[in-house]
Parts: C-alpha cells; sequence; structure tokens
C-alpha cells in the first residue's frame, strides 16, 4: 500500500501540496487547525484563505518574477493558480482574485479529490515518523512553533519579520557611492570592500531625519506584540529617541573615507551590505521600519545614491515565523536533522501568497519521488521555482536571512547582455525564456 503524505497547514502552501501530491495518486492527510483554533488575520474556516490583500501580483510572465512564477505553477497543474484564474478580477496586468470563492473552490476541490482526506486540528509536536511536510505559515501556532525552536534551537526560528530594505545593486549610483568596510576590516580585499556606502552632509542628515519623523507609518495589529527588541528598533524609533541616534547607530560615519572626495568627512554614512551571493542585491544596514511602503520609497531616494533606486523589497516589521532554512533545510526542503519532515511556504522564508503556494507545489512533488522510491533534483536556479528554492536552500546567507519574495536578483545572470537600466527589459525577457524553457525540462525529468 502506498504510503501516506501528511500535510499540516491547509494555507497557500498546504494546499496546493495537497492536491499535487493527490493527482500524483498519493494518499494525503491534510491537517488544519482553524475554524476550531484561529489567528489573529484568518477570518474562515476555509482552505487557501487569502489573509490580507487580493491579489497575487504581476500575471506579466516575460517581464516579471511573480508572473513567472504563475506560469510555472500553471504549467505544473497548479491548484492554487487554476483557482485564481477561475476567480480573477479586472486589475490591469495584476491577478486580482475574488478571495471568498477562491478559498471556497480551494476547499471544495481538496475535499471533492479521492486522494485527500482533510482532518481539523492542531498538530501541536513534530512528528517522528512518516512523510509530513510542515507549512503552518507565518502565524504557526503557539505550541507547534514551540516544538519547531525546541528541535532547531531557538535562534533559529523567528517570530518576527524585521526587515530591512533591499535594494537591487544595479539601480545605486556608483558615482556617489563607494565600496569600503568600517576601518577597512577583513582578511581579503573581498572583506575589506564588503559594503555599499552612501555618504551625507549636514543637511542631507537633517532633512532625512525630518522626512523620517513626518512619513507615515504602519500600527500593529492587533493580536501582534508591538514590543520590539532592542537590536532591530524600527529607524524612525531611533529618530523619535533623539536626532542624533541613528548618527551614533547604524548611519556612523566613523572608519569611512569617501573615494569620490577624501578630504571631506560625511556627517552620516548609510551602509549596504551584500545580500545574495551573486551581488546583484543589498540590504540597507539597520533600516528596518514601520514606515508604509509609499513613504519608503520617498524617504530612502532623498539618501545620496539611491535616488533611482529599485526596491527588491522593502522594509517592515510584522508577526512572521520562519526557520533558518539555510542552516536547517537540506536541498530536498527536509529538515536535515529529522529527513522525514518537509517544510513548505512562508514559514521556509519565502513571502507572498504565490511563492509560498510554488514552494508548497515543490516541496509536494519531491516528498511523492520519495515515497515511490525515487528521487527528484530540484528545478534548476534558472526557473522562478529554483531561484527561489535555491536562495532559501542556500543562496541567502545565513546570518542576515530575511523572507524574500521571488524577484529577478535570484536569478544566475544571463551572459553577454547589457547590464544597467536600458538593458532591463532584454534581460528580463532573456531570463524569462530561459526560465521557460528550463522549466519545461524539468517537469519531464
Ligand atoms: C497579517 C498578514 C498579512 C499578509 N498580507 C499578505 C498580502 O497582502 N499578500 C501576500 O502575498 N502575502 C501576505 N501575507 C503573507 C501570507 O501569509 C503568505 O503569503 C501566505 O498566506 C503564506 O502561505 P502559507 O501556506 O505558508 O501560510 P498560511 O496561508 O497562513 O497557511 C498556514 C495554515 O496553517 C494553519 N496552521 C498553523 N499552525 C497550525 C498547527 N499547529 N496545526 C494545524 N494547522 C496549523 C493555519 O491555520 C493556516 O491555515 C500576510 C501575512 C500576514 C500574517
Amino acid at each position: 500500500m502506498t504510503e501516506t503524505l501528511h500535510i499540516v497547514g491547509g494555507g497557500m502552501a498546504g494546499s496546493e501540496a495537497a492536491w499535487q501530491a493527490a493527482q500524483a495518486g498519493i494518499p494525503v492527510v491534510l491537517h488544519e487547525m482553524r475554524p476550531a483554533v484561529g489567528t489573529f488575520a484568518h477570518q474562515t474556516g476555509l482552505l487557501g484563505e487569502m489573509v490580507c490583500s487580493n491579489s497575487f501580483r504581476s500575471d506579466d510572465s516575460e517581464q516579471n518574477a511573480v508572473g513567472l512564477l504563475h506560469w510555472e505553477m500553471r504549467a505544473a497543474d497548479g491548484l492554487i493558480m487554476a483557482t485564481a484564474d477561475k476567480h480573477r478580477l479586472p486589475a490591469g496586468g495584476a491577478l486580482a482574485v475574488d478571495r471568498d470563492p477562491f478559498a471556497q473552490s480551494v476547499t471544495d476541490a481538496l475535499m471533492a479529490h479521492p486522494n485527500v482526506t482533510v482532518q481539523y486540528g492542531e498538530i501541536t509536536e513534530l512528528p517522528h515518523d512518516g512523510h509530513w511536510i510542515i507549512a503552518t505559515g507565518p502565524l504557526t501556532s503557539g505550541a507547534l512553533a514551540d516544538a519547531i525552536a525546541a528541535e532547531t534551537g531557538a535562534e533559529a526560528l523567528a517570530f518576527f519579520d524585521a526587515i530591512a530594505p533591499i535594494v537591487y545593486a544595479d539601480s545605486i549610483d556608483m558615482s556617489k557611492a563607494w565600496m569600503q568596510s568600517r576601518y577597512d576590516k577583513g582578511d581579503t580585499e573581498e572583506e575589506r570592500t564588503a559594503y555599499l556606502n552612501c555618504p551625507m552632509d549636514r543637511d542631507q542628515y537633517e532633512a532625512f531625519i525630518d522626512a523620517l519623523l513626518a512619513a507615515d507609518k504602519t500600527e500593529f495589529h492587533e493580536g501582534e506584540t508591538a514590543k520590539y527588541f532592542d537590536g532591530c528598533l524600527p529607524i524612525e524609533v531611533m529618530a523619535e529617541r533623539g536626532r542624533e541616534t541613528l548618527r551614533f547607530g547604524p548611519m556612523k560615519p566613523v572608519g569611512l573615507t569617501n573615494a569620490h572626495a577624501p578630504d571631506v568627512k560625511p556627517y552620516a554614512v548609510v551602509q549596504l551590505r551584500r545580500d545574495n551571493k551573486l551581488g546583484t542585491l543589498y540590504n540597507i544596514v539597520g533600516f528596518q521600519t514601520k514606515m508604509k511602503y509609499g513613504a519608503q520609497n520617498t524617504v530612502f531616494k532623498t539618501i545620496p545614491g539611491l535616488e533611482d533606486a529599485a526596491f527588491a523589497r522593502l522594509g517592515g516589521i510584522h508577526r512572521n515565523s520562519f526557520i533558518n532554512s539555510p542552516t536547517l533545510l537540506d536541498s530536498q526542503m527536509r529538515l536535515r536533522a529529522r529527513p522525514n519532515i518537509r517544510f513548505a511556504g512562508q514559514i521556509t522564508g519565502v513571502e507572498g501568497y504565490v511563492e509560498s503556494a510554488a514552494m508548497g507545489l515543490v516541496a509536494a512533488r519531491m516528498a511523492v519521488a520519495e515515497i515511490t522510491g525515487k528521487t527528484l533534483q530540484a528545478p534548476p536556479d534558472t526557473t522562478a521555482m529554483g531561484a527561489l528554492m535555491t536562495h532559501i536552500t542556500g543562496g541567502a546567507d545565513a546570518k542576515t536571512f530575511q523572507p524574500m519574495n521571488v524577484n529577478f536578483g535570484l536569478f544566475p545572470p544571463v551572459e553577454g547582455l547589457k547590464s544597467g537600466r536600458r538593458g532591463r527589459k532584454d534581460r528580463y525577457k532573456a531570463y524569462t525564456d530561459r526560465a521557460k524553457m528550463d522549466w519545461k525540462s524539468w517537469l519531464e525529468s
């Protein structure tokens, strides 16, 4: 008899995973704690509930990385994409979804599937036997989060997402910024030039502080803890504590010499640190923030060198349980210490409905292969699915690991194409053409 796949969490990732495995002929038990045990964000007991916006973002599979991920999931007969297409609302180039019929259809499809049993109830332990996928999302219940922390070490499970904004390297103006580590620290040239620095004079700093203090901010949701840890105070809270706080904190100008004006001492310096192995993404060090996205776009572009910055993601702080996947998971998304357990969805450190469902899709296919005595290699990192997986299972720096949306910064470059803004359209088309070809080959493998 074929072994059963247990999936914990009937959200975006768990629903997609259940569908993929069931369609492959594997018996699935899907464990969902709602409606008996709720979260502060979910409103219903339905599977596949969208907790906030009703958008799956861009549907452009040629020029947008999330649009490409849509394409890949459709090509893999994904339940979440097929249901989103069925309940699509007019939204220009974006894929907006009528949320209640969407979740109802996901629920109906899984309930009606002969290979799926939905079992309502909270799972509170990490199981020792059988094949399991944990897809309990950013609001994983307290008991299970405790069990995960006990298994992995408390520091490997984050409860808050304190996100510093991430910028595409090729959108930074290097005629103003320069590369240097503070006090030129490091044994190699690479280490001595590990940071990218943006200098400010006094007027620019004062104007920046004014803009921070005046910016629109988001409040914590009810049920979220508004407790900040001193190590990750939002920059605007630091600015509220005193106009000089940032200049003595993340923006301190010491140990740095402006390569473009060595005789002029900057009044403050914003530092950016490499965020991925490819060097295509940089995060602004210490700039976690509760400013609204519109305000961030305006305020951060006043930083010299970032006037034309394009953001791979903006900053934020919110309740989000996620594991340190680069250290905990192998390339099959299995917990190294307990290989009978895979993780999928937002808890692995991806961000967003589509990315979470995508990780459910691939984790289930890997589990199916294992149950049927085969091994399915991870998709190549030239595909949107593979680029995301590579990021969480090893591409990202484990020390600064933060949840990530899919974006072209995660893709290996296509050789021979023009860099910078002007070449972007051709570059993205080349990425997506390559991805589609490689995704089709992977599906056939
Ligand atoms: C407040 C908030 C707003 C968000 N807004 C957006 C947005 O606008 N757009 C966007 O793309 N993403 C948004 N996200 C992120 C969003 O949660 C994810 O994109 C997506 O829902 C994650 O999918 P998932 O399957 O990993 O988790 P979920 O969809 O949350 O599914 C996890 C499921 O596991 C269940 N569960 C948890 N613990 C247990 C347990 N112990 N036993 C059994 N079941 C359990 C939960 O009830 C839930 O059904 C938001 C997240 C939060 C918290």
